[in-house]
């Protein structure tokens, strides 16, 4: 209900004058318009000593406040709980302040509506009752349609004109924020277009990484952190923000409203929040940055005065924090660009600094600066797999770490350790480094020792490379694993890092193996040489010489077992030709383009018989430097002629049996066996029969080596061959002497053959040596017996002469007398072909060569 006037209005002008003031309110602008309107023009019509205009907004806004005591705040003012209400008829005064209660003796509202809605009051004041027009409902009526629609129109023009400003900066902000390029750029932003849109006292922005694990802070100028002498820098990068406190801002996921009061003393409330409390900021205003389902970072407003954001402030919060994740967004990905770019240079270089690396100490080298350089990682140790993938053991390390000079560490450095040992097989099924923990460490059974003391912690990664795992240890006492923050770099860098210590490693594979490979050929050569003596001197005993019978039964065994395979005894007293016999079988049978390889039984001492024999790795015994195929591999495809088989000792007895039984060797420190294909021909001057029933030499052996035994009969026994042998040495040692020595006394011969020849040929070869160079003239007049069996003769007759005939004339003249002996027939039973073991076309064109013919002889 409109309070009713006292007094009316009485005449025409002060309709005019009522109609004047209402074109003038439907002209104001602003409220400056309408307020001088209202005091200027109104005041006449009302006789109001002052007045008040309430606009009924969202806010219970106070557009005007005229009362001279009064400042313009709504929250004083006195007439704010009734701006709701459509009238009021109790006693303003009341409301009023001490002094302007007496300054006022009534106050009468008039409800202002526009389109049918309450849209404030008009409060008018009078200071004295009596002068309170009376002026007619109508009048009033339309005075206040007409102020109503007047006010409405000014907080319609005053809406747009915010919106437009608002409009404006948010322009101005988003163009600022486009430009936004790294945090020092959102910190410029803050600072300088934030503050013109929104009314704070300081901004915080947080910017989260991808996992959160650690953030980032901006903090606008005003705030207290920049008064913080131990922080410099526009932004700082902190993990105080404990996760419950950050989980609890993200969960709202609009703006939140923090009371300071009451958040300053929770637990979760991180430090420089606290220090915006202790710095007056009473209210926070957070909000979430979310890009899709991911959180970039949170918004902070902070303000002095608790409650004062209103829902457009809200709104533009919101409208800012759009605005900030698209630049946070921008930033992080620039970083991140920025970051892979460091890396990927990074690792360039790093690649480049090892791409000429060969050896484990240019890698030390190498790698120590850069580790360190790139991760931070001063004390390292690079641990690889060994070849029998059981243990593992330091590959690398960096030798001026300061840890690792430790004593404790210095003996890890050599040792070889289970990779099982509860770290290194870890760390290979682990796709991320591991931390150790130092407390499990000491019970671990074969981890390089920590030393307790410096509070060592380890990090151990571990990559594999063609199926060869190595682990990377870091060694460092506090709790900043290396690597961690560089992940990915840290990744590529140890794959790179396998690839180089796998080149390494093949590389030292490939020179042990060349230098196994040189050692191989130096041997083979050494064998050449041997073999090449061997072969000569074989060549200078080529012809067996002897006509005796007993030597017709040698000839006739050598050519019935040489065409087979089977192993040979070859018997008899030393120096009667065994080695010999044996060069002849060899010679003979379908070997004979393969290697004869002689081991002498008696020669080397025990312990290298074996490896003579078969062979040895390398490693497999103390002085075994490299590796050595034995001689039954250098006489595969050949024959092996083990001379003075009757010295060998008891245990190598065994070994050989099995390798004659088997066919197959291994060589000592050998892992697998090796097949071989060799003819054995054994020879001894003991008799071994004897030597066997004495339990000197083993029986099986003894049976499994005399399958075809041949007894060379001794020089005495067969001295008819004495004159041939004569001839023959002296004629190949007067040749080598470059002497003509073709003659020989009889006596010397009958000397010779009444002599017993304990050295047997040899004896002989070399007695006729020694005389020939001795003797003086063509005929050979002495020669020197051993004393004690017989004595030097001198041979005076010229009718005693021998006289010494070539080879060939010997040959012509004892198959001369076979063929007489065989009445001139050549081929057939008893002929002199069979009785010359020689095929009847071999002795046709031996005869021819001779001159011999069968006419002459028959
Ligand atoms: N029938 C022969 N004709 C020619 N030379 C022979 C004959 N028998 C042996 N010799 C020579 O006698 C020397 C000794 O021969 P060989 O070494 O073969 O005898 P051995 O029985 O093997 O001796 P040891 O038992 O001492 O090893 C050699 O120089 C060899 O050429």
């Amino acid at each position: 209900m409109i309070v009713q006037t006292k007094r009316t209005l009485e005449n025409q002008e002060d309709e005019d004058a009522i109609f004047h003031s209402c074109i003038e309110l439907a002209a104001a602008n602003s409220r400056q318009q309408l307020l001088e309107v209202i005091t200027h023009q109104l005041k006449k019509t009302g006789q109001f000593s002052t007045t008040t205009l309430y606009i009924a907004s969202e806010e219970d806004q106070l557009l005007f406040d005229v009362f001279p005591t009064h400042e313009i705040n709504n929250a004083s003012s006195p007439f704010r709980p009734f701006v709701r209400t459509t009238n009021f008829d109790v006693d303003h005064r009341q409301f009023l302040k001490e002094d302007a209660r007496q300054q006022f003796e009534r106050l009468i509202s008039y409800p202002l509506f526009c389109a049918g809605r309450s849209i404030g009051h008009w409060v008018l004041a009078y200071e004295d009752e009596a002068a309170v027009p009376d002026v007619a409902t109508d009048t009033i009526n339309f005075i206040t349609a007409q102020l109503a629609m007047a006010t409405s129109n000014v907080l319609a023009r005053e809406a747009i004109s915010r919106q437009e400003s608002e409009h404006r900066l948010l322009m101005e902000l988003s163009r600022a924020i486009s430009s936004i390029r790294s945090k020092n750029d959102l910190t410029a932003v803050v600072n300088n277009n934030l503050k013109k849109i929104l009314d704070f006292d300081s901004i915080t922005i947080l910017l989260l990484n991808r996992d959160r694990s650690h953030n980032a802070f901006i903090f606008s100028s005003g705030h207290p952190y920049h008064h913080n002498k131990f922080l410099a820098g526009e932004f700082i990068d902190i993990l105080s923000y404990t996760q419950n406190c950050l989980d609890k801002i993200l969960e709202s996921d609009d703006v939140a409203t923090i009371d300071m009061d009451q958040f300053q003393k929770s637990e979760i409330c991180p430090p420089h929040v606290k220090l915006e409390f202790e710095n007056g900021i009473k209210e926070k205003l957070t909000i979430p940055l979310r890009e899709d389902n991911h959180y970039l970072g949170v918004f902070c407003v902070n303000s002095r005065l608790k409650g004062s954001y209103n829902s457009r402030d809200l709104e533009m919060i919101r409208c800012i924090a759009c605005q900030l994740t698209v630049a946070v967004s921008n930033i992080l990905s620039l970083e991140e660009i920025l970051k892979r770019d460091a890396e990927r240079k990074n690792l360039l270089s790093f690649s480049n600094a090892i791409a000429s690396v060969r050896n484990k100490e240019q890698l030390a080298k190498v790698l120590s600066p850069q580790l360190k350089q790139l991760l931070g990682i001063d004390d390292y140790v690079i641990c690889a797999m060994c070849t029998d993938k059981l243990r593992y053991t330091p590959f690398v390390h960096n030798q001026t770490g300061a840890l690792i000079q430790t004593e404790t560490f210095k003996k890890m450095l050599h040792k070889y350790t289970e990779v099982e040992d509860g770290i290194f097989n870890t760390a290979i099924a682990s796709h991320d480094p591991i931390v150790i923990d130092i407390d499990n460490w000491y019970t671990l059974p074969g981890p390089p020792p920590a030393d307790k003391e410096s509070k060592t912690i380890a990090t151990a990664v571990a990559i594999n490379f063609r199926e060869e795992p190595v682990a990377i240890m870091i060694y460092n006492t506090t709790d900043n694993y290396p690597g961690v923050k560089q992940h990915q770099l840290f990744n590529s860098i140890l794959s790179q890092l396998a690839i180089v210590m796998s080149h390494i490693m093949a590389n030292e594979k490939m020179t042990r193996e060349v230098s196994e490979i040189n050692g191989f050929r130096q041997q083979l050569e050494e064998e050449k040489i041997y073999l090449k003596e061997e072969i000569d001197t074989a060549h200078n005993y080529s012809e067996i010489i002897g006509d005796s019978t007993s030597m017709q039964i040698v000839f006739r065994q050598i050519a019935q077992v040489a065409p087979s395979s089977s192993t040979v005894l070859i018997l008899g007293e030393t120096g009667t030709g065994k080695e010999l016999v044996a060069r002849a079988i060899h010679n003979n049978s379908p070997r004979k383009n393969k290697l004869m390889v002689k081991v002498n039984c008696a020669a080397l001492p025990a312990n290298l018989i074996e490896s003579e024999l078969f062979g040895h790795e390398r490693g497999s015994f103390t002085g075994a430097t490299d590796r050595r195929i034995g001689k039954f591999e250098l006489a595969n495809g050949g024959t092996l002629f083990l001379d003075e088989i009757g010295e060998l000792p008891p245990e190598l007895q065994v070994k050989l049996l099995r390798a004659l039984q088997e066919r197959e060797i291994e060589r000592i420190g050998g892992k697998t066996t090796i097949k071989v294909d060799i003819r054995v021909i054994a020879a001894t001057n003991r008799n071994l029969e004897k030597e066997m029933n004495e339990g000197r030499f083993r029986s099986d052996l003894y049976y499994r080596l005399n399958i075809f035994p041949i007894d060379l009969p001794a020089l005495r026994h067969r001295s008819d061959d004495i004159p041939l042998l004569a001839t023959h040495f002296i004629q190949l040692f007067a040749r080598k002497a470059g002497r003509k020595i073709k003659i020989i006394s009889n006596k010397i011969l009958q000397d010779m053959m009444a002599y017993q020849w304990p050295g047997n040929i040899r004896e002989l070869e070399h007695l006729l040596e020694r005389s020939i160079l001795l003797c003086e003239g063509d005929t050979l007049k002495h020669i020197h017996l051993p004393a004690q069996k017989t004595q030097a003769l001198t041979c005076e007759e010229k009718n005693d002469e021998f006289v010494i005939s070539t080879m060939e004339d010997n040959e012509r003249n004892y198959i001369l007398q076979v063929l007489k002996h065989c009445k001139g027939r050549v081929g057939g039973y008893m002929g002199a072909a069979e009785l010359l073991h020689v095929p009847p076309s071999t002795l046709f064109s031996k005869m021819k060569k001779l001159g011999i013919r069968r006419d002459i002889v028959a």
